[in-house]
């Protein structure tokens, strides 16, 4: 099979491999679709992120989904034909976080494209059953695919505790910024506000309908969120940017007793935050990392039409063309770009 692997910083080579066969409770899976990753590009450029070092060669993607073509012998409820969305992260199942339900914090998770753990740009992908989710109909292998960033901004409102008729501000209008927007209004948010540093994001913001844009590099966020709030604050700030300035202004755009979701992985781990202003504001601040129990939730939400997932693909391209592909990712106004496989 096919297979996209990278074998130095921004070097991919196309090799065969042979093609998988499912374990007893796997399924094998011919991929369609996989998105490019803000991580992917990152392990491209620099090899590394924190402390996740590629041990190359490496196979990254872990925004996937496809059609099953084969199943272990103990597989029930999944067929050659399905299409399926996978969830990337595959947990021990027996440690302490993952009996309490923490799923998603299993140190021992065999995460898609996560050092040393390869991914999807490849045509095929044997995989746990339990963590392949059937596609209804009317949604496609490309948002299947997109469920995963879907389920970023999913576990961030949910952190969140969005609620109906929220004020949420959103800060970063990436791709995990955008969905959490898709997400926070489908949680019954009635006016959203994105921040963001890059104009044409903010456009496409609105155009995806953004209540309210703020370009932080023109506009101070704290007057501007007053202004919009008539002073009270946002009653949720879901940090997707990473950016030091950005994670500061967090506590001063968020209401007293509000929330803020902490999302966007800043460089260092340290950055100074006004401690005294979120104990006098009692404002609840949560880390929000990956999700957990959350493709069910967003495959409904797509099936209902309740969220857009494939408008944020600005770019296409075959596997065949995965360098062309990630050097265009890493153009500063890009989006999503989606490398998909023929039928
Ligand atoms: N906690 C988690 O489980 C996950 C975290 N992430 C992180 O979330 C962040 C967002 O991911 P993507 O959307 O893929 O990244 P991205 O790089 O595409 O988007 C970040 C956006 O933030 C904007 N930005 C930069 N400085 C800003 C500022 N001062 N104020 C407001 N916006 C600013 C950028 O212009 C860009 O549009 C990244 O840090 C990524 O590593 C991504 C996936 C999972
Ligand atoms: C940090 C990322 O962007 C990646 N999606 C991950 O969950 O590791």
């Amino acid at each position: 099979m096919r297979t996209a692997v990278l074998a130095e910083p921004t070097q991919f080579e196309l090799e065969e491999r042979p093609r998988p066969s499912p374990g007893p409770d796997d399924v094998l899976v011919a991929i369609r679709d996989v998105g490019i990753c803000g991580s992917d590009v990152h392990y491209y450029e620099h090899g590394r992120i924190g402390d996740y070092v590629v041990d190359y060669p490496l196979v990254l993607g872990h925004e996937s989904a496809g059609e099953v073509v084969d199943v272990g012998e103990e597989v029930t409820g999944l067929e050659p034909g399905d299409r399926v969305a996978l969830e990337p992260g595959v947990p021990c199942r027996r440690c302490a976080h993952c009996k309490r339900g923490d799923y998603h914090l299993c140190e021992d998770v065999r995460f898609m494209a996560t050092p040393p753990h390869d991914g999807a740009f490849t045509e095929y992908v044997s995989w746990p059953a339990d963590f392949a989710y059937q596609l209804p109909e009317n949604v496609s292998t490309a948002e299947g695919a997109l469920c995963e960033p879907l389920s970023v901004g999913i576990h961030a409102c949910r952190r969140g505790d969005v609620g109906t008729g929220d004020t949420v501000l959103v800060a970063g209008a990436g791709p995990i910024g955008l969905l959490a927007m898709e997400a926070a209004r489908a949680a019954g948010a009635t006016d959203i506000v994105v921040s963001d540093v890059v104009e044409e994001k903010l456009d496409f913001a609105a155009e995806r309908g953004a209540d309210l844009t703020v370009d932080v590099t023109e506009t101070d966020l704290e007057t501007a969120i007053d202004e919009y709030t008539d002073g009270v604050g946002a009653d949720v700030v879901v940090e997707a940017s990473g950016a030091d300035p950005s994670i500061q202004s967090t506590v001063d755009a968020v209401r007293r007793g509000g929330t803020v979701v902490l999302v966007g992985l800043a460089d260092e781990a340290t950055v100074p935050f006004d401690v005294l202003e979120v104990i006098d504001n009692e404002i609840d601040v949560h880390g929000s990392f990956r999700y957990k129990n959350t493709y069910d939730a967003a495959i409904d939400l797509l099936a209902d039409d309740a969220v857009d997932v494939e408008g944020i693909v600005d770019f296409e391209s075959p596997l065949d063309d995965i360098e062309a592909a990630f050097q265009r990712a890493m153009e500063p106004a890009a989006i999503k770009g989606m490398i998909t496989f023929d039928p």
